[in-house]
């Protein structure tokens, strides 16, 4: 799929901005704080009606207005699909084909997106819920029916906490509630940690292969989910239901002690494991990155392939941290492709490793010019 045209209304710096796109990779070019990552988050906000870098909406809308408007038309091999958001302080409405979404799960999902910034190099590295994270983002833009239960799971597992906290002060026979809230959020639980199962297990064949092409054959990648439940009950989802309710009774006491939920997907975890160790722990900088890149690669196929079409990939700053090896290695992978919108402050190293010319869209306080010429 392609984004070919957006507009922006009072988002973030930019005013009025109407802009087409190449098909190919698009270079934003600019100085330092001039509008470059808030263009590609105009695009993800676009794509999943929320940022990346905020939780709070009102930051996206210009600050000298109440309200903000994202629009972009989407081609896909099915037809073109205009897609709108409407921000203010009152909330946000999504648009498709200038209808209004009730639920935002029927609006995310029409144009998929896959963010690399610098912080995912740190997807290796970094905390589990980043982790976490990127699961729940890359596996809910390809499966509604993984956002589901995801938006379900959560609701019910706030409700399952607050309960908790409230029965320090209540009696014995207040765990009824309590039952059919760890029942209910055992049946979301476990949807969600075998769709995890199923597509990590398809993400993991992906970048396998391109882990070892980068690595030159050095290395050999592998993941494994880590979570409480006994490896031998994460075969389907009865099962996997049964297992979470026997954990939520083995440790009744301990989650009346400490007040929470202790076991579910929200306490997993993803390990990556180069040559039989474990990349966070016992991996090079350079492993780990090279980690990163393949997985983040691998997302690009998976979602071709659950999807039909491949997604809009968008690349924030992270060129100059990759070395040469490894930018060559991603820009020759997305060429031809994927449509790519990558910021960067300088062009040099950029268009020698291109084989078709990029659109170079140059960005200045909020502004762009478009110059095709390199
Ligand atoms: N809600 C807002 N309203 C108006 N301006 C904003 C708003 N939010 C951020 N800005 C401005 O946007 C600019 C930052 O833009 P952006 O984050 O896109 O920088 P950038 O071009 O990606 O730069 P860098 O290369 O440093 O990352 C800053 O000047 C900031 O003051």
């Amino acid at each position: 799929m392609k984004l070919t045209e957006l507009s922006l209304r009072h988002f973030r710096n930019y005013e009025a901005l109407d802009v087409s796109f190449g098909p190919g990779v698009n270079v934003l070019l600019g100085e330092n704080a001039q509008g470059k990552t808030n263009l590609l988050e105009a695009i993800y906000v676009l794509a999943l009606a929320r940022s990346h870098r905020t939780s709070n909406d009102r930051e996206l809308i210009n600050w000298q207005a109440d309200n903000a408007q994202v629009l972009g038309r989407v081609e896909k091999a099915a037809g073109t699909t205009p897609l709108e958001l409407d921000l203010s302080k009152h909330g946000k409405r999504a648009k498709v084909n200038h209808l209004e979404q009730g639920k935002l799960s029927n609006y995310v999902g029409q144009l998929n997106v896959i963010l690399f910034a610098p912080e995912d190099l740190a997807l290796v590295k970094g905390s589990p819920q980043g982790r976490r994270r990127f699961m729940d983002m890359e596996f809910g833009q390809m499966s509604h029916k993984y956002l589901y239960n995801l938006t379900q799971y959560r609701a019910i597992l706030r409700q399952r906490n607050k309960y908790l906290k409230e029965l320090g002060t209540k009696k014995q026979s207040d765990m009824v509630l309590l039952d059919v809230l760890s029942d209910q959020l055992a049946a979301y639980g476990a949807e969600i940690v075998v769709s995890r199962l199923t597509l990590l297990n398809q993400l993991e064949q992906w970048a396998r292969g391109i882990h070892e092409e980068i690595s030159q054959h050095r290395e050999t990648l592998r993941f494994k989910y880590a979570t409480s439940l006994p490896e031998a009950t994460l075969t389907d989802v009865d099962t996997v239901y049964q297992a979470l309710m026997n954990q939520y009774s083995e440790r009744r006491e301990k989650e009346l002690y400490q007040r929470t939920t202790l076991v579910g997907p929200h306490r997993d975890d993803l390990k990556f494991i180069v040559n039989d160790k474990d990349v966070s722990a016992f991996g090079s900088q350079g492993q780990q990155r090279t980690t990163a890149l393949s997985v983040k690669l691998a997302e690009i196929d998976l979602m071709q392939d659950q999807t039909g079409e491949y997604p809009v990939l968008l690349l924030d700053d992270v060129l100059s941290e990759l070395d040469d090896m490894r930018q060559t290695h991603l820009l020759t992978a997305i060429q031809d492709k994927v449509q790519t919108f990558l910021t960067t402050t300088s062009l040099s190293g950029v268009a020698q490793k291109l084989i078709h010319q990029p659109k170079i869209l140059t960005i200045s306080d909020g502004h762009i010019a478009v110059d095709d010429e390199v």
